[in-house]
């Protein structure tokens, strides 16, 4: 057994191209779905934790959103979210993915990587599961070009070399290899704890879930969901009532949110309430409202009435 002594805990964060498997990946290690999967890019908005718990270790892990090179006022914030993570965590996972070739985007992160001095760098290539071993062979080649890292590690959430499946490929060797870059110390956070996350914003993230299913490329940047209220009904300790608006830019994209006869926004309306029932363990009851919130994205008051502060 391991003694208190020896116990590591600390930071970790994830960084890299929109849609590479952040998300999914720091899911598996926790072994729980606390952020947010989509096949669209950039679904994260918010530093979401995980935390890994292991006999003889602690990981906080830090979700941050992809790194990409800032467009309008919301894009300068995430970037410096992520820079500020970057500085305070205890190691980097830089993952790219196993089935893309390297380009400028990976490029571009590598650059910035390389200018945070003192954070180590784990170099993980996702989607183990989606090449041959002889092109993740050249993958792990490639990404060893792109930078000096402490280590560069293959993993799959989804299956073994080349093979998706139920099995995840190598998570233990991941955390692993960010664990020995923690510093000795305490549990940061009790046992059983997967996330600090504020079930209220994770039930937001939900929702922007469920209504980003399936809509046309424009309109994901545009969704922004806040939770006005979130409690337990008086007298019932097995319905949660929820009120939440779900902001577009437009009123075009209104429409196309509510669907015909409203249908659309019934769907997602069900679909966020099955998984946000599944978080707390009670029924909801969930009333969600669509407003159009001009050019939110260009908005200071906007974004900050949106929880992204500065
Ligand atoms: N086959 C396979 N697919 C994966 C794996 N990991 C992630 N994916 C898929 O890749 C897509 C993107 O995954 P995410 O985890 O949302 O990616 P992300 O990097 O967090 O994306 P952003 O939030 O946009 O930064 C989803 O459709 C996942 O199902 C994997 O190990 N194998």
């Amino acid at each position: 057994m391991d003694t208190q002594q020896d116990f590591r805990s600390g930071f970790a964060c994830f960084v890299g191209r929109p849609n590479v498997g952040k998300s999914t990946l720091m899911n598996a290690l926790v072994g729980s779905k606390v952020a947010i999967t989509s096949n669209r890019p950039q679904t994260t908005r918010r530093a979401i934790r995980g935390i890994v718990h292991r006999p003889g270790s602690q990981l906080v892990i830090v979700d941050t959103p992809g790194l990409h090179r800032p467009r309008t006022l919301l894009g300068e914030r995430l970037d410096s979210l992520v820079r500020n993570t970057l500085t305070e965590v205890d190691v980097i996972g830089f993952c790219v993915p196993a089935d893309e070739k390297t380009g400028d985007g990976d490029r571009y992160i590598a650059r910035e990587l390389a200018q945070v001095k003192n954070t180590p760098v784990v170099a993980i290539v996702t989607k183990a599961d989606k090449v041959t071993p002889q092109a993740l062979a050249e993958q792990l080649m490639a990404v060893d070009a792109l930078g000096s890292w402490s280590d560069i590690v293959p993993v799959s959430a989804l299956g073994g070399i080349g093979k998706t499946g139920d099995t995840p490929y190598q998570l233990d060797v991941v955390t692993d290899l960010l664990v020995k870059h923690l510093p000795e110390g305490p549990p940061l956070y009790p046992e059983g704890d997967l996330t600090d996350e504020p079930e209220q914003i994770l039930a937001a993230e939900f929702i922007r879930e469920a209504a980003l299913e399936g809509v046309e490329q424009e309109v994901p940047h545009s969704i922004a969901v806040v939770v006005d209220e979130m409690n337990l009904r008086e007298g019932r300790e097995d319905l949660t009532d929820i009120y939440a608006h779900v902001f577009v830019e437009r009123p075009s994209q209104k429409a196309i949110l509510i669907g015909r006869k409203g249908e659309r926004l019934r769907t997602v309306g069900t679909r966020a309430r099955q998984q946000i029932e599944a978080l707390i363990g009670t029924k909801v009851y969930l009333n969600l409202q669509v407003s159009v919130a001009k050019d939110w994205q260009r908005n200071p008051k906007q974004l900050r009435r949106l929880g992204f502060y500065d």
